[in-house]
């Protein structure tokens, strides 16, 4: 298959697996964001597919080609990827231009050649202008930009992308989204992209592969993943959900069920099938809303403004014998009044996920 093809793949580090029987495949053209937190893997998943890394078991196969198996290692040269860091790693003593036309360099391509590659790649990030300065009169944005054009000018048939924004500040952030989102396009690349920042996962990829304790638990597209978490961890790591007990009452629908949580009734989301009895059900902010009839009733902690509305923190251990996991006997509800800390408030739920 053409795209990137990781089979089984085992990394361990003194016996103790740090990448563990992870299979994935990435489709030519695909763009994948590896999400997770820090120290899940990600980046010795990366270093695996660009070849700094020997795997332990499993295989990494690219176009078609054997790159990894415990037998074989085609070294990173040999595997026409280029790799973005979130240091940039320029050379300070070059130029941009010459910066990004290092790797044609090395390949023993002709001035006239490079001079051309170079020109066209900066065109593309948008530094035409800035051939002649050094990195070191650039802003972190800029200097990103030759990191990414100088990938540009070798072709590669897959970009990996370590984090390449994390040292920029939010305003850079979004426009540098913008500038990946067209390098995308233009390139047509197959790019993994690792990332602790789900946002960002959620607004570039094509799909996000969540992962936890080097092993992927849901690979899926952005919106899918959000809706339909496949897992209680997923469910907390992405979007923020609380995750509480819950009874499945009785389906009314294919994915559709009234279930009972937090001494409320509800009608939330599942996977089909799912039979009457104790389940774990999944809420965010916007599945609650402001009911001054609703049945489940909170002493407000804080209400902050998030423009457009503000969320509360909303504190159940009052009306209910702590049936929150995790962060506290609390949720966190959209509201579009702020309200005083100890005010009661009323919500009702009106969707939810059943995971696990
Ligand atoms: N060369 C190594 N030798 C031993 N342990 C290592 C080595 N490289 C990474 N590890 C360990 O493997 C685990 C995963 O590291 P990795 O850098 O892949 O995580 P990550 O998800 O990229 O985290 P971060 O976002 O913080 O970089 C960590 O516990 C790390 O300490």
């Amino acid at each position: 298959m053409s795209g990137l093809r990781l089979r089984s793949v085992v990394k361990r580090f003194d016996d103790t697996p740090v990448v563990n029987d992870v299979s994935l495949d990435v489709k030519q053209g695909e763009f994948v964001a590896l999400l997770g937190p820090s120290g899940c893997g990600k980046t010795t998943l990366l270093r695996l597919v660009a070849g700094f890394e020997r795997l332990s078991e499993g295989a990494i196969e690219a176009d078609g080609e054997l790159f990894s198996d415990p037998g074989r290692h085609v070294p990173p040269e040999k595997r026409n990827i280029a790799i973005v860091f979130q240091s940039y790693a320029l050379w300070p003593h070059l130029n941009v231009g010459e910066n990004v036309g290092y790797p044609l360099r090395v390949r023993g391509v002709s001035r006239a050649d490079r001079d051309a590659a170079v020109k066209q790649a900066l065109s593309v990030v948008g530094l035409e202008q800035q051939a002649d300065r050094r990195p070191a009169d650039l802003s972190g944005g800029q200097r990103q930009r030759v990191a990414l054009a100088r990938c540009l000018v070798m072709e590669p048939r897959i970009v990996l992308l370590d984090e390449p924004l994390a040292n920029l500040d939010v305003a850079l952030r979004a426009s540098m989204e913008e500038t990946f989102r067209q390098f995308h396009e233009k390139t047509g690349a197959t790019m993994v992209y690792v990332t602790h920042d789900q946002a960002e996962a959620m607004a570039l990829a094509d799909r996000i592969a969540v992962m936890e304790g080097g092993r992927i638990r849901q690979v899926d597209a952005p919106t899918a993943l959000y809706a339909r978490p496949a897992t209680e961890s997923v469910a907390r790591f992405i979007g923020d959900s609380r995750v509480v007990d819950a009874t499945i009452l009785e389906a009314v629908g294919d994915d559709r069920y009234r279930v009972e949580a937090l001494g409320a009734h509800a009608l939330v989301r599942g996977r089909p099938g799912r039979q009457p009895g104790p389940a774990r059900l999944s809420l965010r902010g916007g599945d609650f809303m402001p009911d001054e009839a609703g049945p489940v009733v909170g002493q407000v902690r804080r209400s902050v403004f998030r423009g457009g509305h503000f969320v509360v923190s909303l504190d159940l251990a009052a009306s209910r014998g702590g049936a929150v996991a995790g962060e506290g006997d609390a949720v966190e509800v959209h509201s579009s009044v702020s309200l005083a800390h100890g005010e009661r408030m009323a919500v009702s739920i009106t969707d939810g996920w059943l995971v696990g």
